[in-house]
């Protein structure tokens, strides 16, 4: 038997949506915010894109294989398929039909302040290149690869919008940069609206979530709330705790939009 295109799509949009954060504390924000919602998993995956990109391939594929196993000794030839062999497009992660990968952030001067949140418009390996003579080089311009890879536009857009509609919560949208040193001096952060125009937040795990749901053919999003201006390093300055708020707010009304 074939698995049409609409049969694909169908079983992944009944998938559970995945959670990744850095730390404890942001997972707990979320899940305060979910209320029990199970349809949703939170992992806190570690701190930088490496553990974030590991554990988050590492949930999609466990969960991929167990939906196949439950399909097919439930005799469900077709949801067995599309989950045990990814046939179709979209349809590699089974019991993934969206990954999100959210937390605290910090966000540039004039763009996203703090106790804001930011929704991805991109997720971009800001500091995935070389250093030349002449400056960094990208691994795009090398040729090497991506640095950037695409939110979901219809499901940013959809949150952001739900978002800024919420009494109390400001959201701005653009590209979020994910670095493996946050910044800490003007100069850097400077060159980081240099290399990308609009940057609007920067934080340590967005790219590597995203690259692990693009190789499992998902959509992915970012979702962060702001702590800290990127500049000048100043932990005194970090609000953490408004930001956990603010993550927490906005994962009450992600339960909404994945509703719809
Ligand atoms: O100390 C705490 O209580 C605490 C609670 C929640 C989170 C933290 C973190 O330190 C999380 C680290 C995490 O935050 C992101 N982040 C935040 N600001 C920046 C920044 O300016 N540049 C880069 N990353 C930032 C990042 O994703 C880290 O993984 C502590």
């Amino acid at each position: 038997m074939s698995v049409t295109e609409k049969e694909v799509q169908e079983a992944s949009s009944h998938g559970r949506v995945l959670i990744v954060t850095a730390v404890d504390a942001e997972r707990d924000a979320v899940l305060r915010g979910l209320r029990g919602d199970e349809r949703f998993d939170v992992i806190a995956a570690g701190v930088g894109p490496a553990a974030a990109a590991a554990v988050t391939a590492v949930k999609i594929a466990s969960a991929a294989a167990g939906a196949g196993k439950a399909a097919a000794e439930a005799g469900d030839h077709r949801a067995g398929l599309v989950a045990a062999t990814g046939e179709g497009s979209g349809a590699g992660a089974g019991a993934y039909r969206l990954v999100i990968s959210a937390g605290i952030a910090g966000g540039f001067p004039g763009r996203a302040p703090i106790g804001s949140l930011v929704v991805a418009t991109d997720m971009i390996a800001a500091d995935l290149g070389v250093e030349t003579p002449d400056g960094f080089a990208s691994v795009d311009e090398l040729g090497f690869g991506s640095s950037r890879i695409l939110a979901d536009a219809r499901l940013a857009s959809a949150l952001a919008a739900k978002l800024g509609g919420a009494a109390g919560l400001t959201v701005s949208t653009g590209p979020v940069l994910t670095v493996t040193t946050a910044t800490g001096t003007a100069a850097t952060a400077a060159e980081h609206l240099r290399r990308v125009p609009g940057a609007t937040a920067e934080a340590m795990e967005g790219f590597g979530v995203a690259i692990a749901a693009q190789h499992a053919g998902l959509p992915v999003l970012e979702l962060r709330a702001i702590s800290n201006a990127v500049g000048p390093r100043d932990r005194d300055a970090w609000r953490i705790g408004d930001a956990l708020r603010a993550l927490e707010q906005a994962s009450t009304i992600l339960t909404e939009v994945l509703s719809s």
